[in-house]
């Protein structure tokens, strides 16, 4: 992901930066009679016409609006990091323009995707031990049944899916309502709270769209369908599979888990990166070591 800006930082008024990942665009703008901000894709001529105007200077850009109505909900913020001409990383917090309201919808949970033996166990753990960020494997949510039936070789289907799908973004919302409500209103040390405050890791396959839709939802202010990003952020490991292949057997030949290498072709079938639309994926490098990893997730979005 990089960031491009081709306006200004402007009295605290931006116009015109452009965010982009290596597939998708987004262009950052105002709309009146308030200057909140969302995302658009930005169409491809635009884009074209707009590099020719391209800065980068390497800056710190923070912008910071209120609103007159909200103060506390219309807060929004924008920081650019511009570390290297190459290498820019971008810590955003976008805004969700809810009823004429704004929201800040800092990523609260990190959602560790991808088929079986991508890794998202190893890096997620890592990633939260790194950050000091809470952990959850979605696998330890499945019922019983769910698990026995992999372990003989079948696939989830939906029915089975659905609902391990909720309980976790219930689970989720939890979580979220938790981080919301401590971080503010509360006066004098509370010894829950500091684990209350803390985001969280979950590793969970989330192979389809509409499955990851589910989780998303686990963010209260998320509207179903909108695709706007959130509190729920993912991280795809793509890896492929041969690499898949050389793990899963191993492991399984170490007899180390219930899943069987069989499975992970239904895994791979089921697989689906709506990119264009999901712009609250982000995609890394599955087959670097797991520390790369986790270095690569926390410069991209963290
Ligand atoms: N980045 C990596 N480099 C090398 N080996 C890795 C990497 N990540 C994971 N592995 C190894 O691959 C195997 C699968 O990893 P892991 O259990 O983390 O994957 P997973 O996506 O959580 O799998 P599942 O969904 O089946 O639980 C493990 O044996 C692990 O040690
Ligand atoms: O959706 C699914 O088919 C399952 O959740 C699997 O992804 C397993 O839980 C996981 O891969 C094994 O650890």
């Amino acid at each position: 992901m990089e960031a491009t800006g081709t306006g200004f930082i402007n009295g605290g008024r931006y116009s015109n930066w452009v965010i982009s990942s290596s597939s998708t665009t987004y262009h950052l703008h105002e709309e009146s009679p308030f200057h909140f901000g969302h995302l658009v894709k930005m169409p491809r001529n635009e884009k074209k016409k707009k590099s020719k105007s391209q800065d980068f200077l390497p800056l710190v850009a923070h912008s910071m609006h209120h609103h007159h109505h909200q103060p506390d909900h219309d807060l929004h913020h924008l920081n650019i990091l511009n570390q290297q001409h190459q290498q820019r990383q971008i810590i955003t917090t976008m805004m969700n323009h809810n009823k004429g309201s704004l929201e800040t919808t800092a990523p609260m949970v990190f959602v560790i995707m991808g088929v079986s033996g991508s890794g998202k166990t190893t890096v997620g753990e890592l990633l939260a031990k790194t950050m000091d960020f809470g952990f959850l494997d979605a696998d330890d949510f499945h019922p019983v049944a769910n698990i026995e039936k992999m372990s003989k070789g079948i696939p989830l289907n939906e029915e089975d899916r659905i609902p391990w799908l909720e309980t976790l973004r219930d689970t989720l919302r939890t979580k979220i309502n938790q981080i919301s409500s401590s971080s503010n209103g509360t006066y004098g040390y509370d010894a829950d709270d500091d684990d209350k405050k803390r985001k969280a890791v979950l590793c969970c396959s989330a192979l389809q769209k509409k499955y990851r839709e589910i989780l998303r939802t686990a963010d209260p202010n998320y509207k179903p369908g909108s695709y706007v990003p959130g509190r729920v952020k993912f991280i795809y490991l793509e890896t492929p599979i041969e690499v898949l292949l050389n793990r899963v057997n191993k492991r399984a030949a170490e007899g180390k888990h219930f899943m069987p290498a069989s499975l992970l072709q239904s895994q791979l079938d089921l697989l689906q990166i709506d990119n264009d639309q999901e712009k609250d994926i982000t995609v890394v490098d599955g087959t670097l070591p797991p520390q790369l990893i986790v270095n690569n997730i926390r410069s991209l979005i963290l």
